[in-house]
């Protein structure tokens, strides 16, 4: 394999006969993208913690790329803090494996520690210190020289937004001001991973946009791997490259959002929602008639008369995408298609199905 494989993943294949000396141009993907193609930076095997009789993460095998921003999500008590002590060699593992950086935190947490900035979901400060304060005493305990600290905080804090609060007292700090703080501290140590524990709790709606925008800019402009625990879907669904769905200690579906929508799709029913005007019979008749359709709910008779621009709307379910073949059923009973579009699934979609649904999928039958 020569070295450009490694980098541009399946986008050689297209590229065989093509100079190497212009692979780079040619095809140069993103940062994010390549980065995303790199080695994995976090790689759990089998790992199990138990708390007595309980098991709080139970076989976990879950793998992060370089780069990529991670979502773990899961209810109360699902094991999202005891997996990310157990990454931190915090807690010992009782079973399986875990790799950080390729360095095992049990036997090497400060190298782990080095590596790996952790912000827990109520950072600690000196309240009566100063932004700028706080920072640089971080800065010395990692050995950064007393001038070097200074200027690494005061470029920390003008990089998350508070440059204009440097020397206002932490005690007096919002709540969003002090998690972008708490960014800063982790960031000041030049970490390779991120992880943040609920970074957005308590916040504004206006400050959860411009923290989540921060940690999606310091992963693509940097190449940081941001691990995050959460509860808020639409936030995650946000900025995360995929999203882990722990439920009892097990990970019942991780995935990119679509890929997850898609497991949805897959358990053989696409809906489809379409508007149109004027309703008849006529079109019912041809909708309801839709080749492989399995449901029709349309309009309650009777219509909206003939010639009102009033559009009636109906749902249709296939086990294939029936998007065209039902908007060429409307233009054909001659009235006019207002809308017409295949449900996506969100990530509330998801979540329900998977967490409330009790183990509908294939996947999360493993549900204890
Ligand atoms: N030190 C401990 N001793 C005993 N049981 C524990 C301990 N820490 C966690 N647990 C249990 O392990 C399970 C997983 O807890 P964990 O805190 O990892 O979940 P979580 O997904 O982070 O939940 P939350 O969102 O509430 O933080 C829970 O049932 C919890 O009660």
């Amino acid at each position: 394999m020569d070295r450009h494989c490694h980098h541009f993943g399946g986008n050689r294949r297209h590229l065989r006969a093509v100079p190497e000396v212009w692979e780079a141009v040619i095809v140069q993907p993103t940062l994010h993208e390549t980065l995303l193609q790199q080695e994995p930076i976090i790689e759990m095997t089998r790992l199990t913690k138990k708390y007595g009789e309980q098991t709080a993460v139970n076989q976990l095998d879950l793998t992060i790329a370089k780069g990529e921003v991670f979502g773990l999500l899961g209810p109360n008590g699902a094991g999202k803090t005891t997996t990310i002590l157990m990454m931190l060699g915090l807690t010992e593992p009782s079973g399986g494996k875990v790799r950080v950086c390729g360095l095992d935190p049990t036997r090497q947490p400060l190298e782990v520690k080095r590596r790996v900035g952790y912000m827990p979901d109520d950072v600690g400060f000196y309240e009566d210190r100063t932004a700028l304060d706080n920072l640089m005493l971080t800065a010395r305990l990692n050995g950064i020289a007393p001038g070097e600290a200074r200027v690494q905080a005061m470029e920390l804090l003008e990089r998350v937004g508070l440059q204009h609060a440097l020397g206002k007292k932490v005690g007096a700090f919002s709540r969003g001001m002090r998690q972008r703080l708490g960014i800063a501290d982790v960031l000041i140590k030049k970490p390779e991973v991120i992880i943040l524990d609920e970074p957005t709790l308590g916040i504004d709606p206006e400050g959860v946009r411009e923290l989540l925008q921060l940690i999606e800019q310091l992963s693509r402009n940097e190449g940081l791997t941001v691990l995050l625990s959460s509860h808020h879907l639409h936030q995650v669904q946000q900025i995360c490259d995929r999203v882990g769905l722990f439920v009892q200690g097990k990970l019942i579906a991780s995935g990119n959002i679509e890929s997850l929508a898609k497991q949805l799709d897959d358990e053989g029913k696409i809906t489809v929602e379409l508007s149109a005007s004027p309703w008849t019979s006529e079109l019912e008749a041809r909708l309801a008639g839709l080749d492989g359709i399995l449901s029709y709910q349309g309009p309650e008779q009777p219509f909206p008369a003939a010639g009102s621009a009033q559009p009636a709307e109906a749902v249709l379910v296939s086990t294939r995408d029936l998007t065209s073949d039902a908007a060429r059923a409307v233009l054909e009973s001659g009235a006019l298609l207002h809308s017409i579009r295949r449900k996506q699934y969100g990530l509330d979609d998801i979540y329900h199905r998977y967490f409330e649904g009790g183990g509908q999928l294939g996947r999360s039958n493993n549900i204890q």
